[in-house]
């Protein structure tokens, strides 16, 4: 589910307390993104009760990083980027961006930053070229200027052919670049983009990364959601990994990595239950941890070689037969694992 904007605005006493508001002036610019504790509930509605999506989350940005927060469907990173985007109002902590207060700066910030949202919002009464002027003619350039932009842009994401096509006669790929090459007409300080590659086919997420690396290579301040472990290990300076409207970790995908998912993951499933002497694994030098459910044997090692076929040969001993294998190297995926206990749900 996507977050959507929210009209309820929350009353006084809920309304968060001036989240995380930089000194202005001197110094060092103001981190692109910072957030204290930022929550949000959805009120009940219905049968349906509360929904705690986003339960305290701390986020530190620097200007020209590229961020990520990478979690499964559902996690909270939609909101969490609606609330930095003051589509959605918070229901507790704070956010900045820019130095700027999400609650009460939010008309300013608008002016600052891009947003790419996960659904194709572009206008289809307008062609491509015509959908990015009308978003600079909004931002406040004269026309000239506004038809500058759009062609440089244009050009930038190779988008020729399309400039008189209808958006939505485009390609998903086609479409989602024309919405960048929106989200930036006004210059943005930070671009926002939710799950930009999410239903596209392989050839064209790669095309897309492409283009988002240019972008940050020129400067330009990222911070993204995205499910697919793979896109923050290709994009991101840093991660925050989500789930369940938390953050887990946060850091460099090989801080990540080193940290909590160093390891080598070997999960075993038996026909029956796992065997006893699966567990004495642990006290093996190069196994960091043996972790087994039911038929399911699960293996944290540094040292990975002959692991698997240790369990395959425990098994024949115990009489139980393998039904599925598999072995993970060191990645964000065994990060994810080794701090929820969960493989990683796309
Ligand atoms: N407008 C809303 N009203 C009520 N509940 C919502 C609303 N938007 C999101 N949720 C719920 O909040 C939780 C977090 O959703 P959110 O969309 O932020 O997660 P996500 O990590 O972005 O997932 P996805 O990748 O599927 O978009 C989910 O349980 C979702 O059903």
């Amino acid at each position: 589910m996507t977050a959507s904007p929210d009209n309820e605005r929350p009353s006084d006493n809920e309304r968060p307390s001036g989240g995380a508001r930089p000194p202005d002036g001197g110094g060092a610019p103001a981190p692109a993104v910072r957030a204290a504790d930022l929550r949000k509930t959805y009120p009940a509605s219905g049968p349906r009760p509360e929904v705690p999506a986003v339960r305290g989350i701390d986020l530190d940005v620097p200007r020209g990083e590229f961020f990520g927060l990478l979690g499964p469907n559902g996690a909270g990173k939609s909101t969490t980027i609606g609330m930095l985007t003051t589509l959605v109002v918070p229901t507790g902590g704070g956010a900045s961006v820019c130095g700027l207060d999400v609650v009460k700066d939010a008309v300013e910030i608008k002016r600052r930053i891009g947003v790419v949202s996960q659904n194709n919002t572009l206008d289809s009464d307008l062609t491509a070229a015509e959908n990015l002027e009308f978003r600079g003619r909004f931002f406040g350039l004269s026309a000239k200027d506004a038809r500058r932009r759009a062609d440089e842009l244009i050009e930038l994401f190779g988008l020729g052919e399309h400039r008189k096509g209808n958006p939505f006669e485009m390609s998903g790929g086609q479409a989602k670049r024309v919405m960048i090459c929106r989200a930036l007409m006004h210059g943005p300080e930070v671009l926002f983009l939710d799950e930009p590659t999410a239903g596209l086919d392989p050839q064209t997420r790669t095309n897309l990364w492409d283009v988002l690396r240019g972008l940050q290579e020129g400067g330009q301040t990222i911070v993204l959601t995205t499910h697919y472990m793979e896109e923050a290990e290709a994009l991101c300076d840093r991660v925050a990994v989500v789930d369940h409207g938390r953050v887990l970790a946060s850091g460099t995908v090989d801080e990540l990595k080193a940290s909590a998912g160093a390891d080598t993951v070997i999960t075993v499933s038996y026909d029956d239950a796992a065997p006893r002497d699966i567990e004495a694994l642990a006290d093996r030098g190069g196994i960091t941890k043996v972790e087994v459910n039911g038929g399911q044997v699960r293996v944290f090692a540094a040292e990975p070689d002959g692991v698997l076929g240790e369990l395959v040969a425990l098994g024949a001993k115990a009489g139980v037969g393998v039904t599925d294998a598999s072995q993970l190297r060191p990645s964000l995926e065994t990060v994810f694992l080794t701090l929820t206990g969960r493989e990683y749900r796309e």
